[in-house]
Order: structure tokens, then sequence, then C-alpha cells
């Protein structure tokens, strides 16, 4: 499992049983082809020292607003993940912690057949039945595309310093402008890749995709390096040169750009295009000249595609999101430039902190349309990231500490009164 913290420190998850039951109060759930991702709010504040977490507090505060109470509880929205191909892993996580328990429906029911979870995804469709089995829990089903829609749009608004450009290796933050926010295109790179025209909030459609995706990086990454996993397989592109395998315009045309039609010499002509005529065997190559060639040619396509979708619908903004990304260098570089080359600067290509986790907190967001029990979330107050950050990585069972990652997010939950979550919790 691995767990992102916003502010750097070993945040909640370095020992998964330090969570307790009655530290939180929601989660949600993202099963995809790949990847589980799990959103959930905790009024816990366990965090390496006491000064990383002023703000937080678990008490209650009673806010008039009409007719209605409403109590705020501070506390952290906390993301985790797990590989799909080990759902069970996952399942034995939430049943130790008794995270099950932390759906919208206690209060109509203590019985643990009667709690649902918002779950999107298509695992949400696919895992239904195991959830049910092993956790006696509903899966209470968000339609994937509404939820990573609603995830963007709550990032875009309500998190600081979220969206940013990359440009020449650098990142810029940009705060967009509520009333300049859309129209944008959201192209969500999962296994596979959404591409979603958004017009307002839950205002949108589909407007195309690709299968070549995240799942083809890793799936064919394995077969031709035999790397065991993503990780492996982005540091070994790392050490790779994408030339001793792409066929670049100057090895077709002897060393020359390619002028007549803009293109320079060491553009990529033809991506792998040098393995047809070597006469080499895979062996022959690198497995760090694959990785980088298969990160490149991917990451250019989606860029392609993205500025393809874009010119359809005269959009100027392209929003990436998915676990594809990573934060990575070289991937979002790729990305940003196959834009910026397409369309002659006209489009920028911006990426998200929370990237992977769109569709969860699309789905946690919708705990606010639950007939009135719980208002709407409102993220009323959020730190901003300090200089270095880490996460612990607990996939594997080896925990290691990555630099620079973001994550788990200061926040206050607004909630009905008559939705007594913490005592709930507590009861259920
Ligand atoms: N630790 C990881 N394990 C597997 N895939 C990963 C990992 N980190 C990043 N990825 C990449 O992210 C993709 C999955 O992205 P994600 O947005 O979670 O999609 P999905 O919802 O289809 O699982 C994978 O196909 C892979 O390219
Ligand atoms: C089917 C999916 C929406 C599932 O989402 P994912 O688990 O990949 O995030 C996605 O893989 C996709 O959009 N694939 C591309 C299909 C296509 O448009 O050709």
């Amino acid at each position: 499992m691995e767990g992102k913290g916003i502010d750097g420190k070993l945040l909640l998850l370095e020992k998964s049983d330090e969570i307790s039951s009655d530290e939180i109060s929601h989660l949600a759930i993202d099963i995809g082809g790949s990847l589980i991702k799990i959103v959930y709010f905790s009024t816990n504040s366990k965090c390496s020292t006491k000064d990383e977490a002023p703000a937080l507090s678990k008490e209650r505060q009673e806010v008039p607003n009409g007719d209605l109470n409403y109590h705020i509880l501070s506390g952290r929205l906390y993301f985790v993940k797990f590989e799909t191909s080990k759902i069970e892993d996952c399942i034995k996580v939430l049943a130790s912690k008794k995270l099950q328990q932390c759906g919208a429906q206690c209060r109509h029911s203590h019985a643990v057949d009667k709690i649902k979870i918002k779950a999107t995804g298509g695992g949400a469709f696919k895992f239904a039945d195991l959830f049910k089995e092993k956790l006696g829990i509903t899966l209470d089903k968000v339609e994937e595309m509404e939820s990573l829609v609603a995830g963007a749009n709550f990032l875009l608004k309500a998190v600081n310093r979220e969206a940013f450009t990359y440009i020449g290796g650098q990142k810029e933050y940009v705060q967009i402008d509520q009333n300049d926010l859309y129209p944008y295109l959201l192209v969500n790179i999962g296994s596979g890749v959404s591409m979603i025209k958004v017009d307002g909030e839950g205002k949108f459609q589909r407007v195309s995709g690709t299968s070549v995706g995240g799942g083809t990086f890793l799936g064919l990454g394995k077969l031709l390096t035999k790397c065991k996993s993503f990780d492996e397989l982005l540091e070994l592109s790392h050490q790779g040169n994408s030339r001793v395998i792409d066929m670049l315009v100057g090895d077709i045309c002897g060393g020359m750009d390619y002028t007549k039609i803009g293109l320079a010499s060491t553009a990529i002509a033809s991506s792998f295009g040098k393995a047809i005529s070597e006469n080499k065997e895979l062996e022959d190559y690198k497995p760090e000249d694959i990785a980088r060639s298969l990160l490149r040619m991917i990451s250019n396509n989606i860029g392609q595609i993205a500025y393809l979708n874009a010119l359809r619908f005269g959009l100027k903004r392209i929003i990436l999101g998915g676990y594809f990304i990573r934060d990575h260098a070289y991937t979002m570089d790729t990305i940003a430039v196959a834009v910026d080359f397409w369309s002659k600067g006209e489009a920028k290509a911006m990426f998200l902190r929370h990237e992977g986790f769109l569709g969860a907190l699309g789905a946690f967001m919708s705990y606010k349309d639950e007939n009135a029990d719980l208002m709407p979330l409102q993220l009323v107050e959020q730190q901003p990231p300090k200089s270095s950050s880490c996460i612990v990585d607990r996939i594997h069972n080896s925990t290691c500490v990555h630099e620079n990652e973001t994550g788990a997010v200061d926040c206050r939950l607004r909630v009905s009164s008559s939705f007594k979550i913490y005592d709930e919790v507590k009861r259920c």
C-alpha cells in the first residue's frame, strides 16, 4: 500500500496498523484495470512531529446555516493505492482497519451488511460480489467518467497549487481562475486512455480514447525488458537512450532536417523503427533503451491524440490525470512537448499533483448527493505543500520513502448535524 502526504513527512501510512476505525469517517474507492485507489478522510493527526498538523482536530463545531446545522470535522484526506491484481491484500487491509464501516449508510443501519461505500472504476462491478462476500459491504457505484470529472473539478477549484505546467524541466503552478476553468480537455491515462471534454460541474462528454495507455507501457515493458514492476521499468527508462531503437528523421534523410515538412533531423520518424533493419535480436538491445523508447512512444502518442481532440473542440487547456504520469519528468516533458509542438504553442498541457486519484476523489465527492444526510463536502482549509515531501511505499511488503511526491490534503468536512459521522463510526 502506498500513501501520499502533502507536507511530506511519514504520514499515517508508515504502519498500516496505526489507523483505527474510529478515526475514519468517509472512504471511497476506485478499482481500475491496474490499480485500486482509495481516498479517505481521517480526523486522526498521527504525524511524525507535532507541528506538522497544527490545524487538525477531532472536535465538532456547530455552524448554523439556515434551517440546518452543520458540524465541521477537521482532518486530512488520505490517498492510498494497491495493485488490482492484489485485491485480496486490499481487502485484508480494509478488514483489519475496519475501514469498510465508514461509508454513508451507517446512520440507517448498524448491520454490517447494510453498509455501502462509494466505488467507481470497472472493478466496482467486477469485484462487487467479492467485497460483499469478504467484507459484507455493498459497493455503491458511481459512473467512472462522472467521477473523473468531479475529481478533476474539485482539485482544480479547491486545492491550492494543484495544477502545473511542465516546461523545460520546470514545474510552474497555475491557479486557474474558477470563472475561466471551462471548457477543458481531461485526459485520463490509466490502463487505457479516456479523453473528456469538460464544460462544467457534471457537464461533460467523453470525446475520445485510446487503448494505447499505461497498461500498454507496463504490459509491453514487462514482455520486452523482463522488468517486474512499473517503478522498475520507469527507473530503467532513466538510463536509456531512445535513439538507439527509434528511427530518426536524420536516419532517413542522411542526417539532414526535413525542412519542407518542418521536421528536425532529431525528430522521431518511426518509433522502434531501427529494429527493422539492424538484424538484431531482442537480447541485443539494452532493456533501458527499450524502456525509454516505449515510454516516449506512448507519451508522445497520447500527447498527439490529446492535441487533436483539443483542436477538434477548440480547447486550449489539456488537463492530464491518471496514475501513468506519476509525476515523472520524462513522461510529462514528452506529453507537454508533443502538445506544444503540434499546437504550435496554442494549447497547454497541465498536470495535477493528485493525478492518480481523480476517480476516487470524484466518488468521494458523490457522498454529498446522498439524500441530505451528508451536506456538500467542502475543502475549506488546506496547507500549501512544503519543499520536501515523501511517501511510504508498502507494495510488496517493502517500505521505502520516495522524495518529491505530494499527498494528503488537510481539510475540513462540512457535514449535516443530522448525520453524526464520528459517533456513528465509533458505534458501527
Ligand atoms: N505501482 C504501479 N503498479 C502498476 N501500475 C502503475 C504503478 N504506478 C503507475 N502505474 C501506471 O499507472 C497505470 C494505471 O493507472 P490508473 O490511473 O490507476 O488506471 P486504472 O484505473 O486503469 O488502474 C498502469 O497501467 C501503469 O502504467
Ligand atoms: C475502458 C476504460 C474507460 C477503463 O478505464 P481505466 O481502468 O483504464 O482507467 C479505459 O481503459 C479506456 O478509456 N480505454 C480506451 C478505450 C478506447 O477508447 O479505445
